[in-house]
């Protein structure tokens, strides 16, 4: 009898099939299981589950490996990596499932089975048809080595079905969903070995957790029902059983499991709208599991914090607004200066455009090398994603006159706020006061009778287009005389061709 391990010297994995861009639930699952394994100095494994060939491009290995370094997990033994029971990739252990395979024939407790597709359908429509749970009824069991060989000469290539005791039941302890019985002769001969030889996800799986020293699975709950059939396959080949742990599945906004043939949003499009690596870390670990602490930790705290008892049951939903509020926090944790690295670093669709901002940004900075910091300390607590960044900097550095800026309507209502001639005013008095935001307020205050939302509401809607935004006072020197002269004087008629 295999016997079930204690969580000393903890050893979890990440098994994914890299048939896709990783999405959250995926990174969650791996980010559980690598947490459970740092918050008790225990290994993490990344294996790769790539035997499903048709859909295992090279080009989402390189992208998972890549995803979860971003995400800033790491492992200590995997693909890229080796360690001490490698190889970590599924497609190079064919030698070693053989093996097991024929030590289950030796000793009959795995036979060869020879039916259709087709034949299978109709035994399960019968069975359907009288009620009874669809299973594999055993048809090859009994075959002898000559009936073998006839359907072979047929060219009819075979699974390989691990024979299920016929009674019994089977205990499976979950450490998320406590102890299920199974009865065995429910559960029908599975396949093991699928007729091009390749393992099925089943046995592979199972064998290599064990093989691997693997003692802890913790793995999404599409696979809660694998369960027992994996344990059974341990049990036959005398080898270790780990703790399992299943996660309820995250769920999309349409109600169903996120899925990679399903294209569910990526952890890369998230990257690439400029989500940081601790605000989605953050985000993932609150997903059905508690922490006391509602602000945003850093690795060692979230690891620490971390246990497999504190997994929720319940569905998790993606909801953006709670990533975003993570974001938020993330950012916050930035200097003004990596929070300028950040957004030359992104990642942008419209890069024609983009670029020529970040240009001119540059140019400027030749003037004025605090610029970048200038108004990443502005605009910061007014973003959350670079987009957002370039939409200010476009209001600030772009030459664009104010009839070519965006416009919001709040921002239109603004403008037809002020008198005609406060325009001419504003302009004149800003160029009296040489910038300089307080003195030029306060005299066009004076001059214009204007005061509070009355005065400052049309100044900002004719500066950058927009109702709310950075403080002003902050802006008006990135904006610059020029282009802040030419927007004033140029407001009212935008306002005229607006109402036409
Ligand atoms: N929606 C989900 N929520 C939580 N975990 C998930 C979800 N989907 C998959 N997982 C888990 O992610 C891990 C990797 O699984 P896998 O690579 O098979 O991903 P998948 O999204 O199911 O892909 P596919 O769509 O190709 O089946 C597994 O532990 C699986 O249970
Ligand atoms: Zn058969």
């Amino acid at each position: 009898m295999a016997q079930y391990y204690t969580t000393m010297d903890l050893k979890s994995r990440f098994a994914p099939s890299p048939t896709g861009y990783l999405h959250l639930g995926n990174a969650r699952t791996a980010l559980f299981a690598w947490l459970a394994a740092r918050a008790v100095a225990g290994r993490f494994v990344l294996r790769l589950e790539d035997t499903d060939q048709s859909r295992s491009p090279q080009i989402y290995e390189k992208a998972l490996l890549e995803d979860l370094c971003w995400l800033g997990l790491n492992w200590d033994e995997g693909p890229d990596i080796g360690g001490p029971v490698a190889p970590y990739r599924q497609m190079e252990r064919l030698d070693i499932y053989h093996q097991y395979y024929e030590t289950l024939l030796a000793a009959g407790q795995a036979y060869p089975c020879y039916c259709s597709a087709e034949d299978l359908a109709a035994e399960r429509a019968v069975q359907r048809a009288s009620s009874k749970s669809p299973r594999y009824g055993g048809r090859c069991r009994h075959l002898n080595a000559e009936q073998r060989r006839d359907l072979e000469a047929k060219g009819i290539q075979p699974v390989l079905r691990y024979r299920v005791p016929d009674s019994g039941m089977l205990t499976v302890p979950d450490r998320v969903w406590g102890e299920r019985s199974y009865a065995l002769a429910d559960l029908g001969d599975f396949v093991i070995r699928r007729s091009d030889g390749s393992p099925a996800f089943f046995f592979a799986n199972a064998v290599d957790d064990a093989l691997m020293g693997v003692n802890l699975v913790l793995r999404g709950e599409d696979h809660l029902s694998n369960t027992p059939r994996q344990i059974l396959i341990l049990q036959a080949l005398n080898l270790p059983v780990p703790e399992y742990a299943h996660l309820p599945l995250l769920l999309g906004s349409d109600g169903q499991p996120l899925s990679k043939r399903h294209g569910a949003a990526s952890l890369r499009d998230l990257q690439f709208q400029g989500y940081l690596p601790a605000a989605v870390r953050n985000y993932l670990a609150r997903l059905g599991h508690h922490y006391a602490e509602s602000d945003l930790l850093d690795d060692q705290v979230l690891a620490a914090g971390f246990s497999v008892d504190k997994i929720s049951r319940a569905p998790g939903h993606f909801d953006v607004v709670q990533l975003q509020h993570w974001q938020r926090l993330a950012l916050q944790e930035l200097s003004d200066a990596q929070l300028w690295e950040w957004l030359l670093a992104a990642n942008l669709p419209n890069v024609s455009i983009e670029n020529r901002l970040v240009e001119k940004m540059l140019k400027a900075v030749s003037e004025d090398e605090d610029l970048p910091i200038k108004f990443v300390a502005a605009v910061r607590a007014n973003i959350l994603f670079p987009e957002e960044a370039v939409d200010w900097a476009r209001r600030c550095f772009a030459d664009e006159a104010f009839a070519e800026l965006e416009k919001e309507d709040a921002a239109l209502a603004a403008l037809a706020e002020a008198p005609a001639e406060f325009w001419p005013l504003a302009a004149m008095l800003l160029q009296q006061s040489a910038g300089d935001y307080r003195i030029w307020t306060k005299t066009l205050q004076q001059e214009s009778g204007l005061k509070g939302k009355s005065l400052f509401m049309p100044l900002r809607a004719a500066l950058t287009g927009r109702s709310h935004g950075p403080e002003l006072a902050a802006l008006l020197p990135l904006i610059g005389m020029e282009r802040a002269q030419q927007r004033l004087r140029t407001a009212p008629s935008v306002l005229s061709e607006a109402r036409k």
